[in-house]
């Protein structure tokens, strides 16, 4: 199967190209030219299997130019015994008669980016052999907080690449930065941005696009990747795990098969929920997307009326992670919603750059409107939610996860609908420790971190995850600041050019 840019339909490439590349040098996002097709009886075949099974089953239909033995090994090693727990990779916890929380956070970052961070190391290097690349791979990434560590994670010390996490300096929750500043490894770099997520991102995005310095770095053995979103390996691993909490209704007798069910997922980058997208449209029985946003909520406005306009207040808010106005992974949803229109789609991000907003046309606006529901919860709302699941179910969640049970509630008291629904649960509680316990148990959040991971995990009853509470112990080796104009000579500084 070939992916195309969505900036130039005629750009077409195989999947390890656009793995390699990440971006495609027109600016554009690499999708699939035609998506896979899952009958329910595939479906319900995967339910047999665990996680593994489920996982090689979507990426073998999605990256062609890999055999099913590479993916086989490639996912056993990603989601191994020592980084995912093996009897519950991704559960599906019930939190009522109708909601599921699908629990994505049980990797080795605690966050739902392990699922993807995890596989892409083995998914690149191999896209590198087969690509004929025999250069050193520069990912470089912009973080809102959880993307970042997760990366460093799968790519610390794998050979043949080097890493530079961009996070925005103040933009993250202590822990996810504390994550971030401690990570060991050889091949890693990560720097303090000035400004928001946007800038991050938007430095990134214009050191990919900028042709002079590929070519300067391929002179000296370099080539760039990236680990967002925007990189069709990082997007594919996360539309298996829609179909395995699918499965996993299915076996635990909640649905029966070909049930519809709706998806909630609290994003800002929108790729989590495209995933979702992905998968309704190969053949999962999935009815209303619920695109779940905090008070950055330029996503809930553009679904609500069609108009996307960045041009706005940016907030730091309790579910950082989420705090973006630029959308990356709108554009590839765009582009399909407007029939593959290369023009059209490039008129929309020209807007974009140019004046920060664009209108989609009636038709599109339809489109969007038939798949997809919105919500936005400020921090008050979501620290309520937080509060009222737990006294009410005893599940505690993190701040993004109340985002979206917060929209959840919302629309469903909107909307009478009372179909089976999963909640994807981006994080662990454990990260956002200073909001989630203030909010759960009514406690100040004083103490420092470790004492508040400490308490959560007391009140609670739950462990805080090592890989967190284990942070007080790790010494921080990256200090750096940077200035989003400066980002280019902060990576040319790093690799020594
Ligand atoms: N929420 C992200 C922002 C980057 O999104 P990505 O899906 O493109 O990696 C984060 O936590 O960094």
């Amino acid at each position: 199967m070939d992916y195309i840019s969505t900036r130039d339909s005629g750009h077409r490439v195989s999947a390890a190209q656009a793995i390699v590349s990440g971006l495609s040098p027109d600016g554009g996002l690499f999708l699939p030219e035609s998506l896979p097709q899952f009958s329910l009886s595939e479906i319900e075949t995967m339910a047999k299997t665990g996680y593994a099974g489920r996982a090689v089953a979507v990426l073998s239909r999605f990256l062609t130019d890999f055999s099913e033995d590479e993916l086989r090994e490639y996912v056993s090693r990603a989601y191994a015994p020592e980084k995912f727990p093996p009897k519950a990779v991704a559960p599906v916890v019930p939190l009522d008669e109708n909601a599921h929380i699908l629990e994505l956070f049980h990797g080795p970052t605690c966050a739902f980016k392990d699922f993807a961070l995890q596989l892409l190391p083995f998914l690149l290097t191999a896209s590198l052999r087969k690509t004929g690349c025999d250069k050193t791979v520069v990912i470089l990434v912009a973080t809102s907080g959880d993307t970042g560590k997760a990366a460093l994670e799968g790519f610390a010390d794998v050979p043949g690449a080097k890493i530079c996490v961009f996070y925005p300096d103040g933009g993250t929750s202590n822990i996810q930065r504390l994550q971030m500043t401690t990570q060991a490894g050889e091949n890693v770099m990560v720097f303090a941005a000035e400004g928001n997520f946007d800038d991050a991102q938007n430095g990134v995005k214009r050191i990919f696009t900028d042709r002079a310095y590929a070519e300067e770095l391929a002179g000296k053995g370099y080539i760039l990747s990236s680990a967002n979103s925007i990189n069709w390996g990082r997007l594919v691993p996360q539309i298996a795990y829609y179909f395995s909490a699918y499965c996993e209704l299915l076996n635990a007798g909640r649905i029966k098969p070909g049930d519809p069910v709706n998806v909630v997922v609290p994003t800002g980058n929108f790729g989590n929920i495209l995933a979702a997208y992905f998968a309704k449209h190969c053949g999962l029985p999935v009815g209303k997307l619920v695109c779940a946003s905090n008070r950055n909520n330029v996503l809930t406005d553009f679904i609500t009326t069609g108009t996307y306009d960045r041009n706005r207040g940016f907030y730091v808010t309790t579910s950082p992670s989420m705090d973006i106005l630029i959308s990356s992974n709108l554009e590839r949803l765009l582009y399909l919603l407007c029939g593959r229109d290369d023009k059209v789609l490039r008129g929309y991000m020209e807007a974009l750059a140019k004046t920060g907003k664009y209108t989609v046309g009636p038709d599109v606006l339809a489109k969007l409107q038939s798949e997809f529901a919105a919500g936005c919860a400020d921090d008050a709302a979501t620290a309520a939610a937080i509060r009222d699941v737990y006294r009410e179910t005893g599940y505690l969640c993190d701040t993004h996860t109340a985002v979206a049970v917060n929209v959840y509630r919302d629309y469903a008291a909107k909307t009478g609908d009372r179909t089976p629904t999963v909640i994807a649960s981006t994080a662990s509680p454990f990260k956002f420790a200073n909001s989630v316990l203030p909010a759960a148990f009514g406690r100040a959040a004083d103490g420092g971190d470790f004492a508040l991971l400490a308490k959560l995990a007391e009140l609670s009853g739950q462990p805080a995850p090592r890989a967190l509470a284990g942070l007080q112990d790790k010494t921080e080796r990256f200090t750096a600041k940077v200035e989003p104009a400066k980002m280019k000579e902060a990576v040319s500084g790093w690799l020594g050019l």
